[in-house]
Order: C-alpha cells, then sequence, then structure tokens
C-alpha cells in the first residue's frame, strides 16, 4: 500500500495573523553535519523536523553518532570529532534530498570506510556528476550510475585527498559545500570559486564551530589543519517556506500577516527583492543576529504586483522560491520574465516545465524557455493540477488558490513532508481554504 495525499483547494480568502513557519532546511542539515564532527556536546534550536533533514540525520546515527531528539525542535548531538565516523552498516538513504547526498559525497569521499548513498525516484534522477567530477579531480573515488546519477558507490580514501582548485560552472551552494567538506580531509588548499553569490551557511557554520575558513570576494578555502568546536545552534525560519505566504498575503486581498524569526542571510532574501520590485509591501523588522546568521520578522499586507524582468543577479538568491514565485507573476498586471535560472530544471522536479504545465491549466498564459519562462500576468482560474512529487510546486499550486475563479486540486502533495509538514494545517489558520485528502493505493 502506498500513501497518496490530494489538496484541494476552494477561491479566494486573505492571509492575516502571525505565524512562525518551520526551520531552516539547509541550516538544519548543515548543523547535524558539523555538530557530529565536533568535539563536544552541539544543542540545535529550531531544527527542521521535516523528511529531508530528518534523513540527514539518520544517516549520522546510521555512521554511529548519538543524536538525541528532535523534540520540539531540539536535537542534541554528541559529536565524534572529525575522524570519528564509523562504516554504515546498510547504504545510507536519503530520500529526496540532494542536499544530503551531495553534502555528504564530499563529507565521504575522505572518511576511512566505503558506503553507498541511495535516494528516491525523484533524487535517483537528478545530475551528481558536478560533484563527483570535481570529487574526482581530487582524488576521491565515487561510482555513480552511467547518466551520473545515484546510487553513489564510495570508497573512502582517507589520507588520499588532494586541494583542488575549483571554478564552479553553475551557482550552486551544493556543489560549494560539497568541496568545502571533502576540503577538511584533503592536503594542501581547497579553493573553490563561484559564479555568482550562493547561500553561505556552510562557511558561516564553520566559522560558528571555530574551523578555519577563509573567504576573498566570490571564493572560499579550506585545508585539512582545524578541528570543529561543539556550538550551539539556534535556526531560525527558512524563508523558503516563509516565501509560500509572503507571496499568499501579497497576492490576496485584505491580508496583513506577520511571519516571526525568519533568517534574511543576505543570499537568501532574493524572494524579498523581487517581490519588492513587483511591488509588494513586506516591511523587515526587528532585524537581530542569532547565531552568526541574521533574522528578522518580515510583515506583509497585500498591495497589487505589476509584472518585471527578474533580475539574472537575484536568481541564485531565490533559487527555491520560484514556483511560488511564478504564481506572483500570474497575478501580476503586465508580462513577467525570467532567464539564468536553468538550474529549476534539475530540482526536485523539472519546476520550470512542471508550473508552466499546470499555469496553462490554470488558464494563466506562461511559457516556458529553455533557461526561465515568460508569464502574462492576469486572471486564475481553477483545475486539477499536479505536483510531480515536488513539495515546491504542490505549496505554490495551493497559495494560487487565494487569486483563483474556481477550486484548484493539486494532486501528488505527499512530499510537502520533506520541507514543511506543518504546511497545510498553518495555511488553513491563516486564511486558506484547503482540504487535504488522504487515499491508500495499492501496489504491486
Ligand atoms: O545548499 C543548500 O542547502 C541548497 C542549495 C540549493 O541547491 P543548489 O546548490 O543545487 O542550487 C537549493 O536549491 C537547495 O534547496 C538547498
Ligand atoms: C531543491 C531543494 O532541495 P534539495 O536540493 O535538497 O532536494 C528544495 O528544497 O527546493
Amino acid at each position: 500500500m502506498s500513501k497518496s495525499i490530494t489538496f484541494k483547494i476552494q477561491p479566494g480568502g486573505s492571509l492575516q495573523g502571525a505565524a512562525r513557519v518551520p526551520g531552516d532546511k539547509s541550516m538544519s542539515h548543515r548543523s547535524i553535519m558539523l555538530g557530529s564532527l565536533a568535539d563536544g556536546v552541539t544543542h540545535v534550536k529550531g531544527f527542521l523536523e521535516a523528511e529531508d533533514a530528518l534523513a540527514t540525520l539518520q544517516a549520522f546515527r546510521d555512521m554511529g553518532v548519538t543524536i538525541e531528539g528532535p523534540t520540539n525542535g531540539e536535537v542534541t548531538i554528541h559529536g565524534v570529532g572529525k575522524h570519528g565516523l564509523q562504516a554504515p552498516k546498510n547504504p545510507l538513504y536519503l530520500g529526496n534530498s540532494g542536499t544530503s547526498m551531495r553534502l555528504l559525497s564530499g563529507l565521504l569521499a575522505g572518511q576511512a570506510f566505503d558506503c553507498v548513498l541511495t535516494g528516491d525516484k525523484s533524487l535517483s534522477g537528478r545530475p551528481m556528476k558536478r560533484v563527483t567530477d570535481p570529487l574526482a579531480a581530487m582524488g576521491a573515488d565515487i561510482k555513480t550510475t552511467e547518466k551520473g546519477t545515484a546510487p553513489l558507490h564510495i570508497t573512502g580514501r582517507a589520507g588520499q585527498l588532494n586541494g583542488i582548485d575549483y571554478v564552479m560552472p553553475m551557482a550552486s551552494a551544493q556543489v560549494k559545500s560539497c568541496l568545502l567538506l571533502a576540503g577538511m580531509y584533503a592536503q594542501g588548499v581547497t579553493t573553490v570559486t563561484e559564479p555568482a553569490p550562493t547561500r553561505d551557511h556552510t562557511e558561516r557554520m564553520l566559522s560558528g564551530f571555530n574551523y578555519p575558513v577563509k573567504q576573498d570576494a566570490s571564493t572560499v578555502s579550506i585545508t585539512a589543519e582545524g578541528k570543529l568546536t561543539a556550538s550551539d545552534i539556534d535556526v531560525p525560519s527558512d524563508i523558503s517556506s516563509a516565501a509560500f505566504f509572503l507571496v499568499g498575503a501579497s497576492i490576496a486581498p485584505g491580508s496583513d500577516l506577520t511571519l516571526h524569526h525568519v533568517g534574511i542571510n543576505p543570499t537568501r532574501t532574493g524572494v524579498i527583492d523581487i517581490l519588492r520590485l513587483m511591488g509588494a509591501n513586506i516591511e523587515v523588522l526587528n532585524e537581530r543576529v542569532v547565531g552568526g546568521e541574521p533574522v528578522a520578522d518580515l510583515h506583509v499586507v497585500y498591495s497589487p504586483l505589476k509584472g518585471i524582468d527578474i533580475p539574472e543577479e537575484l536568481v541564485p538568491l531565490a533559487i527555491d522560491e520560484f514556483p511560488v514565485l511564478f504564481v506572483a507573476a500570474a497575478c501580476a498586471e503586465g508580462q513577467t520574465r525570467l532567464s539564468g535560472a536553468e538550474e529549476l530544471r534539475v530540482k526536485e522536479s523539472d519546476r520550470i516545465q512542471v508550473m508552466a504545465d499546470g499555469l496553462k491549466i490554470l488558464g494563466v498564459k506562461a511559457e516556458p524557455t529553455p533557461d526561465g519562462m515568460v508569464i502574462q500576468g492576469g486572471t486564475i482560474g481553477g483545475g486539477t493540477v499536479v505536483s510531480h512529487g515536488d513539495h515546491r510546486i504542490a505549496m505554490a499550486f495551493s497559495i494560487a488558490g487565494l487569486r483563483a475563479s474556481a477550486p484548484i486540486t493539486v494532486l501528488d502533495c505527499l512530499n510537502v513532508n520533506t520541507s514543511f509538514p506543518e504546511f497545510k494545517d498553518l495555511v488553513k489558520n491563516l486564511g486558506l481554504d484547503l482540504t487535504c485528502y488522504e487515499e491508500h493505493i495499492e501496489t504491486v
């Protein structure tokens, strides 16, 4: 038996009140990784209790790390030190999580044991050569399928990795982080240069654990000369989860919403910049720094949006927010054009094609291009769309219901649990008329 989840959304409504969305997914992954490799005990608050981050947590338990929790977002990690991981008895199953697989491939390349990384159907179709090629140049031994996908068979090359100077062909925080983690086990200096700024949580958290990392403009360097000292971590709310509500309140007349304690690291705030360029009314309040990461409360009030050409430099800073930004564009007056976003085609689904298909079903003029989309704003109708098992597509089409003229049914929503299990309850409490149907399907 397998489970299938369908969301049915009645049209209209507005988002009102205040909420704290769950913890940042990127930081939750990294808190487990660095906490496990640290000397001492790390306490994490605000940990994201969703499938992706839990897959990372389970992987480290499988490698012998004692981890207590999560209980109400609190996790206690009994660090085993940089060289203390043990060989897992079985392949490490990483579910739907690209971050887990790509970061772990780097971290495990230089260990004293072999292991296999596997994932679900979506993760098993995502490109891994982007990490295994530069890792091979460092001396790693990782086998992929012929297509360059998982499962990854890693032969541990303890003491045999060498630092490289790598200029990334794409703006990817996962590739950058993978190489930095491998660099912690390599001889000499590992240097990564990015073509555009991407999220820097790995660099910040390494510094928070007292591990030396050198940053100079678009280049980050690391060596094996260092150790991680346990450090308490307070994970703020995930701006990528907050984005659904920022867009929802911006498009639904009558909305007035405050989102508390949201991470506003400048490498993540592209969604605020893009929405403001479109005319959104978003205030950033009570800015503060918590555990080396900037945090604020976000106040958003409905405001009519207009179409824009999205500046390409904002793309990596809003990379996970495009599904819901496409919904904002569909509600805006005039045309919105996105380019330079070909990375969207290799996420949990092809987010350009899947969003264009769904928007067309809802009567929106949306034309996919190889690296983006052109959307003519106007009205959103009703219909049945498919999320293709992609959490962000499921949540984006749910938010579209706020401005739809007829009910929207979103099929295949189980994967919302990978990043935001509380989404359906929270969005309902704030004003969206969403009903969740669960079906059990016979599998052969
Ligand atoms: O490093 C991270 O935590 C992430 C980086 C991004 O992926 P890419 O590096 O593939 O852009 C993003 O899409 C993903 O959700 C999380
Ligand atoms: C792309 C995403 O995550 P990952 O790459 O970790 O699967 C996401 O959460 O939108």
